[in-house]
């Protein structure tokens, strides 16, 4: 079996050389060249290229070269100070790790064990099988590789969900109502959510109708609102980070491009032992409606 790794970059490459007028024959001799295997390099001009006439992974790139933010602004905390806390609305969050590239912080304490007691309560009557976007058609469908349970609330629904979420923007100095409504995930032993990356693909047919609602993502917080017993790490692939989850803490990482180069593949480890709480927060461009 071979072990190369078809890179975000290699894709981008095979992209840019079809772009310029290099034919598949070229660009996989050119591949070979510099020591592809004949059938690595095949499936990686495949999965960009297609079929003739197809093209879906460079309809994709070339979708997300055309999807960048007009603004350029993104959420970010202010952690001008250097302070290994900060307050925020009258209460304490810790700052346990900074990342610049790509943009990712941890913090602790974000909520007490009693908001996220509150909010578990709150969403386990309304729990059905999460969905995600689907691969082909308008709509959200079942998918294999998110084995959790969900539900959304309404922004501000109640008090506890809007103090939560006045807290989530003054953290990460974006409006409330760029927020969408937050995700509650229930998982259970052997649960997972498969590495994905949280903006909308820009190639996706049912895109332009969700971006309609807001714009693109451009950053998500994740927060733990219980210790799993074991396993359960938020994991960045790229970058080779896992988080590990410990209620009220939360993860936040930010992207300026719905692109891959952005290196915010991220996943939901399996839980091992015991069952893992999260409530996701994910900020859009413009107003969320
Ligand atoms: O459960 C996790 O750690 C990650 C959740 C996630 O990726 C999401 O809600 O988009
Ligand atoms: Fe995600």
């Amino acid at each position: 079996m071979s072990t190369q790794l078809v890179t975000v970059e290699v894709r981008r490459w095979i992209a840019v050389q079809f772009k310029e007028g290099h034919d598949q024959n070229k660009i996989l001799a050119a591949l070979r060249a510099s020591g592809w295997d004949a059938d690595v390099a095949e499936q990686a001009v495949q999965a960009v290229l297609g079929k003739q006439g197809q093209q879906p992974g460079l309809k994709r790139f070339e979708a997300a070269q055309r999807a960048l933010p007009p603004s350029g602004r993104l959420p970010e905390p202010d952690l001008t100070a250097e302070r290994s806390e900060c307050v925020v609305e009258g209460h304490t969050v810790k700052v346990l790790l900074t990342l610049a590239q790509p943009r990712i912080v941890v913090f602790g304490g974000l909520l007490s064990d009693e908001e996220c007691d509150a909010l578990v309560a709150r969403a386990r009557p309304r729990m059905s099988r999460s969905e995600t976007v689907a691969d082909t058609s308008v709509g959200s469908e079942v998918n294999t590789a998110r084995t959790s349970d969900g539900m959304f609330f309404t922004r501000g629904e109640d008090a506890c969900v809007a103090r939560i979420e006045s807290r989530i923007a003054a953290l990460l100095n974006w409006p409330v109502e760029n927020g969408e409504g937050l995700q509650v995930l229930h998982y259970r032993p052997g649960a997972e959510y498969q590495p994905h990356y949280d903006y909308f693909d820009p190639g996706h047919v049912a895109t332009p109708a969700i971006l309609a609602r807001g714009g693109q993502r451009v950053g998500t917080l994740v927060i733990y609102l219980n210790t799993p017993e074991a396993g359960g790490a938020t994991v960045f692939p790229d970058i080779q980070l896992a988080v590990s989850p410990v209620k009220g803490n939360a993860v936040f990482f930010s992207y300026d491009q719905p692109d891959p180069g952005t290196q915010t593949l991220h996943g939901g480890a399996q839980v091992c032992a015991g069952e893992k709480w999260v409530a996701t927060k994910w900020l859009r461009e413009g107003e969320f409606i």
